[in-house]
């Protein structure tokens, strides 16, 4: 079975408090975003063991502590799976708040559910995906959400942003999750983030920020200049996704996001939401 999980974006974060477990509180809203990597299973032949190979994008770590692997080991301790042969082809960049990792994992559990009919509901794969990573969870539902407690619980909320023109530019800069979060102290929002996002988009300017932004662009000035960039090529709201690196555009949806040269070096997704 061959399935294609894709990114997300963050619409607004604001980190509200420390937790007893260490994690952080937050309020965000996650919606799809449509650039994909590409996740294989099929049953490994006969005598072989279990299996996981790689093309793409390079990604840090061992082998055995991917996401996916993890995924398929998290449901070969409840259920009786064969070996397998996986294969991930990576395109979504590293360490750039759009929740790749997360996502293979989700998609690997769902292919793995479909491919050896497991028969689990979507909240059964939603409490096998909150223990794989804060993130994971939404990519099993995988549709616009309110995120809540440690960004693993979630509330509907109606945004169709659908043929919304978006840039999404990685400025080849790894930040880590956990480093980021270290830089936020947790405060009080200014503002309610589902009443500010009904608002018309080019209000979100003022009103939908994320607390990451403010924190690591001292640290990391590159993240304002890419974010300026986009507002001067005509973005209606622009913002760091996530933990970052990455910054996104959204465009007026009868225009096409520009074209814009970028500096070497830098990754650049281009399309309609
Ligand atoms: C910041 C967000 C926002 O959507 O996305 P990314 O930038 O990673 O895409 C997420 O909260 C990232 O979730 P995820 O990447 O799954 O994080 P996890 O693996 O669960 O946690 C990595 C580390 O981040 C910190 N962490 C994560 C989530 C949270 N609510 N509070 C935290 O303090 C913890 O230090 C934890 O050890
Ligand atoms: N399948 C995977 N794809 C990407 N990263 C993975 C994967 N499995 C484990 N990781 C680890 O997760 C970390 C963060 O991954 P990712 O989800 O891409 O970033 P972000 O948290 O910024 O959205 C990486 O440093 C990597 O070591």
């Amino acid at each position: 079975m061959l399935v294609f999980p894709n990114a997300k974006l963050n619409l607004g974060l604001y980190i509200t408090s420390l937790r007893p477990d260490g994690f952080r509180n937050l309020e965000s809203v996650f919606v799809p975003l449509p650039w994909c990597d590409a996740f294989e299973v099929l049953p490994a032949p006969a005598g072989a063991e279990t299996s996981l190979s790689f093309s793409g994008l390079p990604i840090p770590g061992e082998p055995e502590t991917n996401l996916c692997r993890r995924a398929y080991e998290l449901l070969a301790a409840d259920f009786k799976l064969p070996p397998v042969q996986l294969h991930l082809h990576k395109d979504v960049p590293i360490g750039a708040g759009l929740g790749g990792g997360s996502s293979d994992a989700a998609f690997a559990l769902k292919a793995i559910n479909s491919q050896f009919k497991l028969e689990l509901t979507p909240e059964k794969l939603e409490s096998y995906a909150r223990r794989l990573g804060s993130d994971c969870a939404f990519f099993i539902r995988n549709e616009p959400v309110f995120a809540r407690s440690r960004g693993d619980m979630f509330d509907d909320f109606a945004l169709d942003l659908r043929g919304t023109p978006a840039l999404v530019v990685y400025p080849n800069l790894h930040i880590s999750t956990a480093e980021a979060y270290a830089r936020v102290v947790p405060r009080t929002p200014h503002h309610e983030l589902r009443q500010s996002l009904q608002a018309p988009m080019f209000t979100w300017r003022e009103t939908v920020s994320n607390d990451f932004e403010e924190a690591l662009t001292p640290v990391y000035p590159v993240l304002a200049e890419v974010k300026a960039q986009l507002y001067a090529a005509g973005a209606t709201y622009a913002s760091l996704s996530g933990s970052g690196s990455a910054v996104y555009g959204l465009f007026p949806k009868l225009a096409e996001a520009p074209q814009l040269d970028w500096p070497a070096g830098y990754t650049v997704w281009s399309g309609k939401l």
